[in-house]
């Protein structure tokens, strides 16, 4: 066997899956299977099978979920940097599958660094509603935000904070919440011998006091109806069916609702929970048996990792007036418009950071950034499911439309002193886009807010939104996220380098191009000289800044493709 598991480990696996351990085992002698999940936002399914370098072989589970074959590297592949696709273990692709999310939903992933999840659930929402994602290891939150932009979210804000500091800022908000829990990653065995190594340390013991807290966390995030699903990739019965018979236990508004077991899911284990922990058995027994209708992937049984997947749905009609109400009275919040705002860019220097879970206290708010947050919407209604779409102003008025009280009678140059009206301008000449949500500034950075500012106030905030640009000596220098998430539709000027010749590398790794301007599509009469988005096959990878036949590049150096 490749893996040499744990003593204690495969001694409890073996009690609890008697005769089926033999084959259970016998996986560990498989090489693990990859896979790669398709960008619904930025390719169709049509046009990735279309275009799609490699042999791929779907997954039951996942309807944009492929496997890769052994010897692939999808990673290596031009359409990896252009967001095409994510790779992702398999089993790992189940959870959001049941999360059913659909667009305009509000949903919460709270454990979601480094973002396959919530790039999965972005794609799901197709760019309606709200994403906000956290993780509350601020290290792990750059790979979050990262992804978030490569794969071209436009709806998400990105958190780094405690669950407990969210539900109060977001008391049943949500009408779906994932929790992807810390767990003892005994599924991962196989495709990570480093689990094994940090097995020891990540204890069950202690990720049952953290589920706990988490799992509780989530109900008062969820609105009335809401549906939450608990996954953990572990097989450890302390970590999954007991603790969703416990959650059941005391929050009696909750139902487990039955994962169908077509794509070779099996059921959960309640008889294992009375196997090895009687006691809790013993308490939980009235609501035990339901936690046989939540899923167990296990290796040996289908193509994957070792995964557990629980989707709970609030029920209870009674608490429905009293949980519209709090969501009414956050949504009146909402349409304040703050003074200030933090934003905290996740930092090594431990003295700027605090514990999530401690208040904020004055000297922390010292240390930090105070910046200024200018709100487009002050008067506007909620920015529930995006409906109020600003559309790209007119020149002299600011973004969203709204009338520019400080730029009256300022005479022609009033864009140089006002940052709204710098990015309406920039908007206005340079796309072809709605702009959803709240437009919201952070000291000299422009963002579309999902959620506006004022619900962020006093959060630690990673990107309020989808990061549109910057400030700079009165003019508006394009964000790379922006780019990533436009299609070569919605830009005034585009090229399409191809993948094949070698071009669409050259760009990605960061080198200038001759391009001649017949090459450039122009829309609108659009001049041929300014930021031109730049495609990979068709497909937004960036921006580059074209001049007498001479594509400067502005792909951001932290992002180069470094490996070939
Ligand atoms: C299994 S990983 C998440 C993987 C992620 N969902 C994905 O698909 O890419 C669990 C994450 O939970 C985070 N975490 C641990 N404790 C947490 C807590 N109390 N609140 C929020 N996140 C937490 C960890 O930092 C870790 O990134």
């Amino acid at each position: 066997m490749a893996v040499q598991l744990p003593l204690d480990f495969a001694e409890r696996m073996k009690r609890l899956l008697g005769d089926e351990f033999e084959s259970f085992i016998q996986s560990y002698e498989q090489s693990p299977h990859a896979g790669l999940r398709v960008n619904t936002l930025k390719i169709s399914m049509e046009q990735f099978k279309e275009i799609a370098p490699f042999d791929l072989r779907p997954i039951p589970w996942c309807e944009t979920g492929f496997y890769v074959p052994h010897g692939v590297k999808p990673g290596l592949h031009p359409y990896y940097h252009a967001g095409l696709y994510y790779i992702q273990e398999p089993s790992a692709m189940a959870p959001v599958e049941q999360l059913n999310v659909q667009p305009g939903d509000r949903v919460l992933d709270l454990c979601a660094a480094p973002g396959g999840k919530s790039t999965q659930i972005a794609a799901k929402l197709q760019g309606k509603g709200v994403l906000v994602t956290n993780d509350i290891h601020s290290e792990r939150t750059k790979a979050l935000a990262k992804n978030v932009e490569l794969y071209g979210v436009r709806n998400a804000v990105v958190l780094n904070e405690s669950p407990e500091r969210i539900a109060d800022a977001f008391p049943h908000y949500f009408d779906k919440v994932l929790i992807d829990a810390p767990c003892s990653g005994e599924g991962m065995f196989r495709k990570d011998e480093d689990m094994v190594k940090s097995w020891e340390h990540h204890s069950v013991e202690k990720c049952v006091l953290m589920q706990r807290d988490i799992l509780e966390t989530a109900a008062r995030l969820l609105a009335p109806g809401g549906t939450i699903v608990y996954s953990t990739c572990t097989f450890a019965p302390e970590e999954n069916e007991a603790m969703i018979a416990e959650f059941l236990k005391l929050n009696r508004d909750f139902a487990v609702v039955n994962i169908a077991d077509t794509a070779g899911f099996a059921p959960g284990r309640p008889d294992w929970v009375r196997e090895m922990l009687p006691d809790q058995a013993t308490e939980t027994e009235e609501v035990l048996d339901q936690t046989r209708g939540t899923a167990r992937l296990w290796p040996h049984l289908l193509e994957g990792e070792g995964h557990y997947v629980a989707v709970i749905k609030h029920s209870d009609e009674s608490n429905l007036e009293l949980g519209k109400e709090l969501h009414e009275e956050k949504r009146g919040a909402g349409q304040r418009v703050p003074e200030s705002g933090l934003l905290h860019e996740p930092s090594e220097d431990r003295s700027f950071l605090r514990s999530a879970s401690l208040p904020i206290t004055k000297a922390d708010r010292k240390k930090e950034r105070l910046l200024r947050v200018e709100s487009r919407a002050s008067n506007d209604k909620s920015t529930r499911g995006g409906k109020h779409t600003a559309k790209p102003s007119k020149k002299g008025k600011e973004a969203g439309g709204r009338k520019s009280e400080r730029g009256q009678g300022r005479g022609a140059d009033s864009s140089s002193a006002d940052p709204l009206a710098v990015y309406a301008q920039f908007v206005n000449e340079n796309l072809v886009i709605p702009l959803e949500g709240e437009t919201v500034c952070y000291g000299d950075r422009v963002y579309q807010s999902a959620v506006g500012a004022a619900r962020l106030e006093g959060l630690k905030v990673i990107r309020p939104g989808w990061f549109m640009g910057t400030v700079k000596n009165g003019r508006f220098v394009p964000s790379h996220p922006l780019a990533c998430a436009l299609r070569a539709s919605e830009a005034h000027r585009s090229v399409h380098l191809s993948s094949e010749d070698g071009e669409a590398v050259r760009y990605l790794k960061g080198e200038t191009l001759n391009i001649e301007q017949e090459r450039l599509n122009l829309l609108e009469g659009a001049a041929p000289k300014g930021y031109v988005l730049v495609c990979v096959d068709g497909y937004a990878a960036g921006w580059g800044k074209w001049l007498d036949g001479v594509l400067k590049n502005e792909y951001p150096a932290g992002w180069r493709w470094t490996s070939v």
